[in-house]
Parts: C-alpha cells; structure tokens; sequence
C-alpha cells in the first residue's frame, strides 16, 4: 500500500478509465493482489490495477486461442469497418486518451495529443490494408500443375509493450494483427497499462468481437507471464517492443514453441549534421528529435556528430535554444516538456554526463535535477566535443542528456555511427543529394531520416537491424510480419489446350 495521496484523473468519458484486466469481452478484477500506476510528475497513485497471475494468464491465452477460431474467417471488410470505427473512436475522444498518457507516462499533454493522432493512425491503415492482403500464382515446373499462395493469420499474438508511448506502440502492432484475422494478448508495462485499457474500451464499442482484444496485466509477475506466453504452443507470435536485453530473453523463451517474433528494441541513434547542412534547420530538427519524449524515444539522437567547422557555433545555438523549454506537469498549458519517467531514468543520464565530462566534454548547457518540481525532473543537458570513448557514444541513454562529438570527414562519421551494436535510426543533414545519398547507403541501420528529424508515420516501414532487432512494423509491409505464406499446389491438370 501507498501512502500516497489516490485520485483518480478527471475524464469526459470516465468509462475510458479502468481498473481491470479486459479478457474475452470482460472487466476482470482477478485476486486480491494489486500494483498501483503513479503520475511520475506528481508521484500520486492514479489507479489499482490487478497483479494477474499465471493461471488466469493461461485462461486469457485459452479465450484467445478459442476466438481465433471464428476471427480469423471473419470477413476484410468486417474487419476493416472496426479498425476504421476504433480509428474515428480514437479520434473523438482524443483529449481524454491524451490526458490518460499524460498522467502515467508523464510527456506534456502537446505531445500526448500527437500520440494519440499517430497512434489512431494505425487503425486508419490497417482500416485500408486489411481488404488488400494479396498473394501470388506460380509457375512451377510441371506443367499439370498449378501453384498459387495465400497469406493467413499467424494466430493468437503476444504484444508486449513498453511505457514510453503507451498507446502508439500498441497500436501499430495490434492494427496489423487484427487487419489479417489474428487475436491479440496485449500486455502493456505496468507504469502505463490505463492507455492499454482505455483503447480495450474503444475496441468493444469499435465492435470487435469478444476474446480478440484482450489486456493482461502484471508487475512483479511480469517474467513469469512473459514466459507463459513465449512457451504457450497456442501462441504463435510473440511481437515485442522495449529494451534488448528483455528481447533476447523472450527470444530464448520462445525458441522452445519455434515462434514467429518480430522485435523492435533499444536504437543508438546518431545524427549527423555536415558542414554545408542548413545549420537553422539543422537545430531546429536536433530539438525536436533530441527531446521528444525528453529523450525517452528509441529513435531519438543519442548522439549527434556536427562538422569541426560548425560544432562551437551549433552547440551555442543549440544551448539557447533548449534553454528555453519550459518543463512542467505534463497538464499545465504552458509546459513544453514534462518529466521522465522514473529515477532510474535520471541516474542513467547523470552516469553517462559525468562518464563523458569525466573524459574531456565541455558542458555548454548544466541542466539537470528540477528538485522544486519533482524527483522526477530533469532540465536537458548540452554536452560538446564529447570524445568517442565516452560510454554514450555507446550506450543509449534514453533521457535528456545531449552529448555533440566532432568529425572532420565523411568516412571518419560512417564509422564512428556504424561502431554500435545497435541499428535503428539515424539521421543526415546536408544540402548536397551526393553526402545524403551515399551516407544513407553506409549508415548501418534499419531507417535513415535526412534532413529531417522527425520521420515516424503510419505509412512507413519501422524497425531495426543488428541488435536493435527484426519485422516491420507500420506500411504494406508490417501486415506481412502476422501472416504466414502457405503454398497451394494443384496437380494432375489435364494438360493445356
Ligand atoms: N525499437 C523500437 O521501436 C522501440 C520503441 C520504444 C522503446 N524501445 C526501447 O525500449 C527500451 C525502453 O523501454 P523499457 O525500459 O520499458 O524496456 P523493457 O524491455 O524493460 O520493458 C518493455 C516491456 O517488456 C516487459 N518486460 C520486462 N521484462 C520482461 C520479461 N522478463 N518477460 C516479459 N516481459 C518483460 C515490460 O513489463 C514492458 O512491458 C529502450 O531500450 C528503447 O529503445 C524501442
Ligand atoms: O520509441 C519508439 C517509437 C517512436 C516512434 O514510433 O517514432
């Protein structure tokens, strides 16, 4: 129990906030055991939410198994009509679902409200996608027989996701899913489940029908119901978006059944700003891609490399810049940027500063602990001429903390951008198509973002290589990542006349 002062968020749908699990249809109160979800801003307890057990998990994956059965024959453009309805639910309530962010993740409420525009987005094209989902007819070498494949539901899929954009990351691997037939057994992370629940409200006035959209949820539990479902043979995708550590151990857990996985994880992303780049622009982007999220976004700039020539001048600018955000409660009007999502958050940004300053950086904007605002905020950090053996050049930081290394020449960036393990995004800023074309090819990555620092939209294919991880998610593409291809030969034809 908390001491802490409980007040429920005040809504113009109180129906969109809940307290329950949602399984098969119903509100499920489960046991006596609880955690509680807090406003990181305030540290006050918004809800109580259920601490689900493996049993009552084992009965949700039942429910969803048993109503794939029926979803899956259910027709495109049924589904389509729900995924369009949730798209326009989404929609209309948009300032209670934004508000439901703001409180358990903490972003200002600016930001919460363009969550929630891409999330719904989502719906909007898999709305479209799911009448279209094609496959091919085949030559094959005999000539009395014919070949064609189709692509059906994988089936009952794991999502798992994380606190940073509590409805988005749901919302573009749960569009998908249902778009081509499959349930979905969503487990949101237990600083955020209440955008999970609201958006399991909506899916059943979308229509969508019982067992198809369910929400388990759990905190101390959570391992032991992340291996429930890997090793469940009625699960046959587990689609996963948070750190790489907890996906490799879902990859392992998931080896026994042979699952299909599609894993978007942690990014390191550089962002390169050449010489003859839009310096305006360039800073303009950097703000935007830096801080979204205060940084907590797996495709925000973890570091940026600014020609020799310019460093001084945009590191100054930049500082001026970001010197004037105004952080807050997510709730307050005039907030810019609200807090981060925890303590841990705030540790790992003052360990990788004193690691880089500790090195050699010069520190162009101090930043750091807000105590008169919250133990959980924290004023953006500018560091500059950061030397690449600081552990940021490595290590994703995922917080307000800016580190601006120096190059000289195109070669020498490429590698140091490429010397991660990660592979997620990156970002290219010149005005010559030459630099741009040929440092997008080398850029070891999954998505390169030029000119531009914000590239995420509903239309694109999302996802990493190396160990940023694999799948699609988003585009014509991120349908395919929940279907399999099955090959059906006719034979024996008579032959052709
Ligand atoms: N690539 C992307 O699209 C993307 C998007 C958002 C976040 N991320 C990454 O996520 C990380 C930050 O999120 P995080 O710290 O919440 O990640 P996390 O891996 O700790 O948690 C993510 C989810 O996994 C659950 N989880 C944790 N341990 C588990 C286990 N043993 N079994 C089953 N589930 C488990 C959590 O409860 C949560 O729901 C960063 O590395 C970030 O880059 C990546
Ligand atoms: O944090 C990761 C996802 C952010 C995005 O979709 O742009």
């Amino acid at each position: 129990m908390s001491l802490n002062k409980y007040s429920k968020p005040t809504l113009n749908d109180p129906n969109l906030f809940r307290e329950s699990a949602y399984i098969n249809g119903e509100w499920v109160k489960g046991t006596d055991e609880v955690f509680e979800v807090a406003d990181p801003a305030s540290g006050e307890i918004i809800a109580r939410v259920p601490e689900q057990p493996v049993s009552v998990v084992e009965e949700a994956i039942d429910v969803a198994y048993a109503a794939f059965k029926t979803y899956k024959n259910t027709s495109p453009r049924e589904r389509s009509k729900w995924l369009r309805n949730m798209y326009n639910l989404m929609l209309e309530n948009l300032d209670d679902l934004a508000t439901i962010i703001t409180l358990e993740n903490g972003k200002a409420l600016g930001e919460a409200k363009g969550e929630i525009k891409y999330a719904a987005s989502y719906f909007e094209w898999y709305a479209e996608e799911a009448p279209r989902l094609y496959g091919a007819t085949i030559q094959p070498l005999n000539p009395n027989n014919r070949v064609f494949t189709v692509r059906q539901p994988v089936g009952v899929c794991g999502i798992i996701c994380p606190w940073n954009f509590p409805s988005a990351m749901i919302t573009r691997k749960a569009a998908a899913a249902l778009a081509v037939g499959c349930t979905v057994l969503i487990k949101p992370d237990s600083q955020t489940p209440l955008s999970a629940l609201a958006m399991a409200y909506l899916a059943e006035k979308a229509g969508f029908p019982k067992g198809s959209f369910n929400v388990i949820l759990s905190h101390a539990n959570t391992p032991k119901l992340g291996k429930t479902l890997c090793e469940s043979p009625k699960v046959k995708k587990i689609t996963f978006t948070g750190s790489t550590n907890v996906g490799k151990i879902l990859m392992k857990q998931s080896s026994l059944t042979l699952k299909k996985l599609s894993f978007e994880l942690g990014g390191n992303a550089p962002f390169i700003v050449f010489e003859d780049a839009d310096l305006d622009q360039a800073l303009e982007q950097a703000m935007a891609c830096k801080f979204r999220g205060l940084g907590q976004t797996c495709v925000c700039a973890n570091r940026l490399y600014v020609h020799s020539s310019v460093i001084d001048k945009f590191a100054k600018l930049l500082a001026e810049r970001v010197g004037k955000f105004v952080i807050g409660h997510g709730l307050d009007p005039n907030t810019t940027h609200g807090c981060v999502i925890n303590s841990d958050a705030i540790e790992k940004v003052e360990r990788h500063k004193q690691d880089a300053v500790g090195k050699g950086a010069k520190v162009v904007l101090e930043g750091g602990r807000l105590p008169n605002l919250g133990p959980n905020f924290y004023a953006p950090v500018i560091l500059s001429h950061v030397p690449s053996i600081a552990i940021v050049s490595k290590e994703e930081t995922f917080g307000p903390l800016c580190p601006i290394f120096s190059f000289d020449t195109m070669e020498e960036v490429v590698g140091y951008a490429n010397d991660t393990e990660f592979g997620l995004a990156a970002y290219v800023f010149s005005k010559n198509v030459d630099t741009l074309y040929t440092v997008s090819e080398a850029l070891e990555t999954g998505m390169v973002s030029c000119n531009t620092g914000v590239f995420s939209d509903c239309s694109i294919p999302f996802g990493g290589v190396k160990e940023s991880g694999f799948g699609r998610e988003g585009s014509l593409y991120g349908i395919e990542d929940y279907t399999v291809l099955k090959t059906i030969t006719i034979g024996n034809l008579p032959n052709s006349i």
